[in-house]
């Protein structure tokens, strides 16, 4: 049995997490700010922590972790909130969160993470300055798998080799990884390696002495020299050509660049790579390196493309419309998720924000999106559109709603309801942005559902306890 700190100011969901802490045999202590979290942490013998983000007063839920991580022989702390963002997932993994989970936590997903953090504490506290937020818009499981990542490997010095199909935001990823480091007051420097012609690339990236070849009348420093102290950031590694992954392999190796024609210098680059190419199969192939892929995928990260992570779509594309103050309409978005983005996210950019430019209200119609191959169909009322997976996903989306809003948060019974299992409710409240909704699931309490649960005599086990 362990004694588990729970922290929040919501006395309500205090005391469900206590009671489902109680139920799977550990000994819950509450606190309802971060100062009397720390008061209590002080007593000692307190084994992991429940920690609410958002709580009013000086110490938030940021700033009550940093203070809980800095402490010698910290415990875990598992971050709950109902406000999840990614500037903010980022930011808690970086600082020591064990994890980040959304409310409402589920009873399983809650036994699982506290065995889980028991087992293994992080330790290593990081205590510094808010970092600013990222701009790496997404909640769908896959891209808060990578915010994690971000946040926990920000700081490292290891290089992180990002994959993904093209447009899936690798460079936005890249950037976000220096936005949260220790580097980012120094510049980070993007190269596309697919871009530059291949005798032009040692140039481009380790510079020139004068005089190094015909033609070069003065020292021009590379990208290398101009990232010092901050991140280079290598687009389209797999396009590289041998002689050139031969000198990145050695500058890797020595931690030096030589300008051509000049001396070596010492640099202190972090260093991030990304390619939209199958690297395994081109090392397998002989055409990449298998050494330099090695010193590159320290950390790998892979992003999926957008069909994968169909919550992403309508954020993503009000993220978009948001810098033209204007919205999508339902119908809009139900034609946005119904289209397979071969482009990713610079196609999605690119059909909103020419709705955007073309389309003088503030709401975007169904119509008003261009999407190739999908002539635009509508009369305007949203029901009455033609194209049958844009209607079938509003209607979809609109039966969830209502199950969840009938059932009060509850998805045991709102899949009953339905007629489907729960799993596939979940899936597809995820594939709908409906899992991070707050307007419909924040406003149920945790009594509530408490209170329609023993009012129906459901298995305690089956049942999501805090909506
Ligand atoms: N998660 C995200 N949040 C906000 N904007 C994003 C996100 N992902 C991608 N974008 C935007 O989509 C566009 C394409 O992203 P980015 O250039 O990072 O993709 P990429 O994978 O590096 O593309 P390529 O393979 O062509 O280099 C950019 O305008 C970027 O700002």
């Amino acid at each position: 049995m362990a004694t588990v700190l729970i922290v929040d100011d919501d006395a309500a969901m205090r005391e469900g997490l206590a009671e489902t802490v109680g139920d799977l045999g550990h000994l819950p202590v509450v606190a309802a700010s971060g100062i009397e979290a720390l008061a209590r942490l002080g007593a000692g013998g307190v084994n992991a922590v429940l920690l609410d983000l958002r709580m009013p007063g000086d110490l938030d839920g940021m700033a009550t972790l940093a203070r809980i991580r800095a402490r010698p022989e910290a415990p875990p702390v598992l971050v709950l909130t109902a406000f999840a963002s990614p500037a903010n997932t980022i930011e808690a993994m970086r600082l020591g969160a064990h994890d980040h989970l959304t409310k409402p936590v589920g009873r399983a997903d809650l036994a699982a993470a506290l065995d889980n953090m028991l087992q293994r504490a992080r330790p290593d506290p990081v205590l510094e300055r808010p970092r600013p937020p990222g701009g790496l818009v997404g909640s769908s499981e896959a891209m808060r798998r990578v915010q994690k990542s971000i946040g926990l490997v920000a700081d490292g010095p290891a290089t992180i080799l990002i994959c993904g199909e093209t447009g899936t935001g690798k460079e936005e990823v890249a950037r976000a990884l220096h936005a949260f480091s220790s580097r980012r007051e120094r510049p980070f420097v993007p190269v596309d390696c697919a871009a530059i012609r291949p005798d032009l690339l040692e140039t481009e990236l380790f510079g020139h002495a004068r005089g190094g070849f015909p033609g070069a009348t003065a020292d021009r420093s590379g990208a290398f020299a101009q990232a010092a102290g901050g991140t280079l950031f290598l687009d389209e590694v797999g396009d590289m050509a041998p002689a050139m992954q031969a000198k990145i392999l050695r500058v890797i190796q020595d931690r030096t660049v030589t300008p051509i024609g000049g001396r070596p210098l010492r640099i202190d680059v972090r260093l991030v790579a990304a390619t939209h190419r199958d690297l395994p199969a081109l090392v397998a192939d002989g055409r990449f390196r298998a050494d330099l892929y090695y010193r590159l995928a320290v950390v790998p990260i892979s992003l999926p493309p957008l069909r994968e992570r169909l919550a992403d779509i309508v954020p993503l594309a009000e993220h978009f419309l948001a810098a033209f103050g204007k919205r999508l309409s339902a119908g809009a978005a139900a034609r946005l998720l119904a289209y397979p983005w071969p482009g990713n996210v610079r196609e999605l950019r690119n059909v909103v924000e020419r709705a955007a430019f073309l389309v003088r209200g503030g709401m975007i119609a169904p119509e008003e999106i261009d999407l190739p191959g999908a002539p635009p169909t509508s009369t305007g009322d949203p029901d009455q559109d033609a194209d049958l997976p844009g209607a079938v996903a509003r209607l979809e989306r609109r039966m969830i709603e209502g199950a969840l809003t009938a059932e009060g948060g509850n998805r045991t019974r709102a899949a009953k309801r339905l007629g489907i299992q729960r799993q596939l409710l979940y899936a597809k409240m995820e594939r709908y942005g409906l899992a991070a909704d707050e307007a419909t699931l924040s406003q149920i309490t945790t009594d509530h559902v408490a209170k329609a649960d023993s009012e129906n005599g459901e298995d305690s086990g089956n049942i999501d306890r805090f909506p």
